[in-house]
């Protein structure tokens, strides 16, 4: 029996060849990386990282990651990097088997991935729990694609293009409305975040969600969806493995009502620009608000890319602003010395609502967003960018942390701009404290990127900016007094991936 079915000499030869050929090719190809490798770390002067964090289990860190899902249902999650940096030093490195991962606070390394070394790390790869969302937008997009989008995206965050007051003082005057005149108890963050989202849908659709007035049940159910789609996205990038089973209810059916939803207002919006053509050029712009996607409309007719880009500008847009007021806002309930004198800055204007040139210029106010900005940046930790080859970083290596580290491809790099902003080597003994003066003279440079830094700057900086000062100014126009109503210490709360005051920031306001 074995006879008849033993293969022919010739098979076994060529079988043998063709297993041979492909152990040398791989050996070849392996031992060539490991010269380019080592060439690249002689060359750069490499040595072994500093500070590592082992794990028991080396193939995907079980201990770490429980140990991290611990500290964030505790809401500790800030501190417990906070700690390891302290530990380790300011750049460390969680070695697993397959891959490893380097965490940062230091600008150098900031500068060297975000800037200097920037074709050397993408960020797709650690961004694909968006990729149903917003596939084609700059935001996912790497490369020769990224440039592109952001050629696209730029003209539509210039100076005439964020300078729209109007847009601003129109949803204010919704959101005076809501607040109490008498003192009485309430979350301010949950108001500013509804009036970012009014915000940020009448700039980018032309339409606000009204969430601030009296919206349609349609308008209703979107801003829910929108929501929902948010809190899904952040799940899909936390829960990994696990998102299969823990997903929540009604998930798809939200997805799918964003993206029908702004798909609507591209093709809305592209029809515009078709009617625009017929009549005389830009008429809509005389009998329509400014909106991103008649921008768009003008530049491509690619729906599913201005759907994508719509979507992941309001998702990168609402949370963020209003993360951001609410910061300045749950220090100054807890700083009077700091209201009084923000308050005398803002009377300068006698009760007239501000130009954009005054609120570029004001200094004060600018040092409190700045500083608010330090003590609870509105992305804690940046999303990972991974090394799309052989790479280095200036600091971490050696004993002292000093020296370049050797950065293999495929690693993730986490900047950690909470730990950053607390440096005391950079902001002093009193880095923990809420002290605006102390921007009048310090310029940290890349030790400073709560907007992140380099070609890949937060695009809608300005925008942001403008928004949260207008409202600021607007607001304290109006109340004059304002009362800390929540004694408790700060704890963090990251439901999205946004950092914000867990349980809001309760407040009582009084008028003159
Ligand atoms: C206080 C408010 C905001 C903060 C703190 C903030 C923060 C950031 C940060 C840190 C990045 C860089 C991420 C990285 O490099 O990995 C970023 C990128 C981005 N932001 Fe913002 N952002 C804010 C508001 C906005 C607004 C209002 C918009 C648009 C309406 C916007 C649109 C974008 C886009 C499109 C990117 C990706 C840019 C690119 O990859 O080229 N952001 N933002």
């Amino acid at each position: 029996m074995f006879f008849l079915y033993a293969p022919h000499p010739l098979t076994v030869a060529a079988i043998g060849t063709l297993l041979t050929g492909s152990f040398i090719y791989v050996a070849l190809g392996w031992w060539k990386l490991r010269q380019s490798r080592q060439e690249l770390e002689r060359i750069n002067k490499c040595l072994p990282p500093r500070g590592v964090y082992r794990n028991l289990e080396p193939f995907i860190a079980f201990d770490m990651i429980l140990s991290l899902l611990s500290a964030a249902k505790n809401k500790k999650l800030l501190q417990w990097f906070n700690g390891h940096f302290q530990t380790y030093g300011p750049t460390f490195v969680v070695q697993t088997i397959p891959k490893y991962a380097i965490h940062t606070t230091e600008a150098e390394n900031i500068k060297t991935a975000y800037s200097l070394k920037f074709d050397d790390w993408s960020v797709r790869p650690a961004r694909q729990s968006f990729k149903h969302l917003m596939n084609g937008s700059t935001f996912m997009s790497d490369g020769a694609a990224w440039s592109h989008s952001r050629g696209i995206l730029r003209p539509m965050f210039v100076k005439d293009r964020i300078t729209d007051l109007e847009l601003y003082e129109a949803h204010f005057q919704k959101l005076l409305k809501l607040i109490p005149e008498d003192g009485s108890t309430f979350d301010i963050s949950a108001l500013f975040h509804r009036y970012a989202f009014d915000v940020s849908s009448e700039f980018l659709f032309g339409e606000s969600l009204d969430s601030l007035g009296s919206p349609t049940d349609a308008k209703v159910q979107l801003a829910h969806d929108i929501e929902l789609t948010i809190q899904d996205a952040a799940d899909r990038f936390r829960k990994s493995l696990l998102y299969r089973w823990l997903r929540r209810p009604g998930v798809d059916q939200a997805v799918s009502n964003v993206l029908s939803s702004t798909t609507r207002y591209a093709q809305e919006a592209l029809d515009r620009a078709v009617e625009d053509q017929k009549h005389a050029r830009g008429e809509h712009k005389a009998t329509r608000p400014y909106s991103f996607l008649d921008e768009m409309a003008r530049q491509t007719q690619d729906l599913e890319r201005m759907s994508h880009e719509a979507t992941s500008l309001m998702f990168a847009g609402k949370d963020t602003t209003a993360g951001l007021l609410g910061s300045m806002w749950y220090l100054f309930a807890r700083h009077p010395e700091v209201w009084d004198k923000l308050l005398a800055e803002v009377d300068q204007l006698e009760g007239a609502p501000p130009t954009y040139e005054w609120v570029k210029n004001a200094k004060y106010l600018r040092y409190c967003e700045h500083e608010a900005m330090r003590l609870y940046p509105v992305t804690p930790i940046l999303p990972p960018r991974v090394a799309n080859k052989n790479t280095v970083l200036p600091l971490g290596g050696g004993k002292d942390g000093k020296s370049p580290l050797f950065v293999p491809k495929g690693t993730a790099l986490i900047v950690h701009i909470y730990s950053a902003n607390r440096r005391q080597e950079i902001y002093g003994k009193d880095a923990e404290e809420f002290k605006p003066e102390r921007w009048e003279d310090l310029r940290p440079g890349w030790a400073y990127t709560p907007f992140g830094g380099g070609p890949r700057i937060c695009v809608g900086q300005q925008f942001a900016l403008t928004e949260v000062y207008y409202l600021t100014v607007r607001l304290m126009q109006h109340f004059r007094r304002i009362e800390c109503r929540d004694s408790r210490p700060f704890i963090e709360d990251l439901a999205g991936v946004i950092l914000s005051p867990d349980g809001g920031v309760q407040v009582g306001l009084y008028p003159a």
